[in-house]
C-alpha cells in the first residue's frame, strides 16, 4: 500500500472517530441540559409526595431507566406524616421509610455512590421484586454529612452504569435530591405545625379562621349555605379537678376524634379555645345541620369515656349553631360577618348551657336593616 493511500485510510478512521464523538458530545450536552431540567423540577416541588411521585415515575421514564427507588431514613416519621396528611398521596412500592438505618449504612461504607452490576444482598432492599437490573447506580442521600436515604437507579442495560466510569453528575442529583426532600419535610411538618393543635390533632383557631373565610368566599361562588357550630364539653372543670389534668386531656382527645370521625372529609373541625370546638358544615340546609348536629351530641353522650386511670366516665357537650346563608353573605363585610357568624353560634351555645347543657340550639343571623326608598 501506498504512503498516500495509507494516509488517506487512516484520514477516514479519524474522520469516523470524530463523528462517533461529536455525537456522544451532543447526546452527553442532551443527557446533561436534561439532567439540568430535572434538577429544576426536582428542587420546584412543593410536597414531599410530588417530590416522590415525580422520581418514581416520571423522572424515571424520561431517563428511559427501569426503576427509581427511594429509600428514607425516616426515624421520627415526619415523612410517613407529610405523606399521611396528602389526600392525593398514592402508596408507591418505590418509596420506602426505615425508622432505623439496618442495611443502609453498610451499603455505603465510604459514604460514596456506588455504580455497576446490583449485589444480590442489597438488591432485595434496594429493588424489591424486580429481577430485571443489569446496572444500577446507588446514590446515597446525605445532609449535613449524615445519611439520610439511598436513590436507587436502575437499567436494564449492562453498560449503563459500570464501575470504571465516573458518574460527576449523578452525584450531584443525590445532592438535589437531598436538599429538596430535606426541604419539603421541613416545610409541610411547620406548615402543619403552625396550623394543628398539639393535643388533639385538630386544627387550631388560626386555621379554623382561615378556613372560615375560604368557606364564606366558596359559599359565595357555589351558592350553598355554611353552617357553623360551636361545641363546649360540660363541666369540663370538674373532669379535670376530680380526675386530673391527663384525664382532662385525655377526654379532650376522645372528643376530637369522635367529633372528627362523625363528619365528612369537607366539614372543617378545629379546637377552638380550652374545652371547646368549632365545626363548620359547608352545603348544608338547617334540617340537615340540626340532624348532624344533634347526631354529633348523642354520639358524645353515648360514648364509652374513661379516666386516666380507666375508668368509665359520661361526658356530654353543648351545642350552638347559626346558618349563613349564601343569598345574604353579600349583606355582611366579610370581617363583620366572620363575627357575627361566631357572635350568633356563642349565643346559641349560652342558650343551651344556661338551660341544662347537653343540649342543641340554633341561632339566625339577626336581619338587617333595609335602606328603602
Ligand atoms: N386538661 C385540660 N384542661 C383544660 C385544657 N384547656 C382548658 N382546660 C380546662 O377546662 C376548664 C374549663 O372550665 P370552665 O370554663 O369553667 O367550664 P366548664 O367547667 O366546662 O363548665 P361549663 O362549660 O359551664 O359546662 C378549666 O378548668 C380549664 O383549666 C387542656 O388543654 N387540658
Amino acid at each position: 500500500m501506498s504512503e498516500i493511500k495509507r494516509l488517506r485510510e487512516e484520514n477516514r478512521h479519524l474522520h469516523r472517530l470524530l463523528n462517533i464523538m461529536q455525537h456522544k458530545a451532543a447526546d452527553n450536552e442532551q443527557l446533561l441540559q436534561a439532567l439540568f431540567n430535572a434538577q429544576l423540577r426536582i428542587l420546584s416541588c412543593t410536597s414531599l409526595a410530588k417530590l416522590v411521585e415525580y422520581l418514581t415515575s416520571e423522572f424515571r421514564d424520561q431517563f428511559q431507566l427501569c426503576a427509581v427507588n427511594l429509600i428514607l431514613l425516616d426515624p421520627e416519621e415526619m415523612a410517613q406524616e407529610c405523606l399521611d396528611s396528602c389526600p392525593n398521596y398514592q402508596a408507591t412500592r418505590a418509596l420506602q421509610l426505615l425508622k432505623q438505618p439496618l442495611w443502609l449504612p453498610r451499603l455505603f461504607p465510604n459514604q460514596a455512590l456506588f455504580c455497576g452490576e446490583p449485589d444480590g444482598y442489597f438488591s432485595q432492599f434496594c429493588f424489591p421484586n424486580q429481577t430485571d437490573i443489569a446496572s444500577c447506580a446507588l446514590l446515597p442521600l446525605m445532609r449535613e454529612e449524615c445519611l439520610i436515604g439511598c436513590l436507587a437507579l436502575g437499567s436494564r442495560e449492562p453498560e449503563r452504569y459500570t464501575q470504571v466510569l465516573r458518574y460527576d453528575y449523578i452525584s450531584h442529583l443525590a445532592a438535589v435530591v437531598s436538599l429538596a426532600l430535606e426541604q419539603c419535610i421541613s416545610r409541610e411538618i411547620l406548615h402543619k405545625h403552625s396550623n394543628t393543635d398539639a393535643l388533639t390533632r385538630v386544627l387550631n383557631r388560626r386555621a379554623f379562621n382561615t378556613q372560615l373565610i375560604r368557606e364564606i368566599k366558596r359559599c359565595q361562588r357555589t351558592d350553598e349555605n355554611l353552617i357553623c357550630v360551636l361545641v363546649d364539653i360540660d363541666h369540663f372543670k370538674q373532669v379535670n379537678d376530680q380526675h386530673g389534668h391527663l384525664t382532662g386531656d385525655k377526654i379532650l382527645r376522645a372528643v376530637a376524634r369522635l367529633l372528627q370521625d362523625s363528619l365528612r372529609s369537607t366539614d372543617t373541625l378545629a379546637r377552638f379555645g380550652g374545652e371547646e370546638f368549632a365545626i363548620l358544615l359547608p352545603g348544608c340546609g338547617f334540617e340537615e345541620a340540626l340532624r348532624v348536629v344533634e347526631g354529633l351530641r348523642q354520639r358524645i353522650e353515648s360514648e364509652p369515656f374513661h379516666t386516666h386511670q380507666n375508668h368509665p366516665l359520661r361526658i356530654t357537650a353543648s351545642f350552638g349553631f347559626t346558618l349563613c346563608e349564601a343569598r345574604r353573605v353579600d349583606e355582611f363585610e366579610l370581617s363583620e360577618l366572620i363575627e357575627t357568624l361566631l357572635q350568633n353560634a356563642d349565643q346559641a351555645l349560652y342558650v343551651s348551657k344556661h338551660q341544662g347543657r347537653n343540649q342543641t340550639h340554633f341561632q339566625a343571623l339577626p336581619p338587617r336593616l333595609q335602606v328603602i326608598g
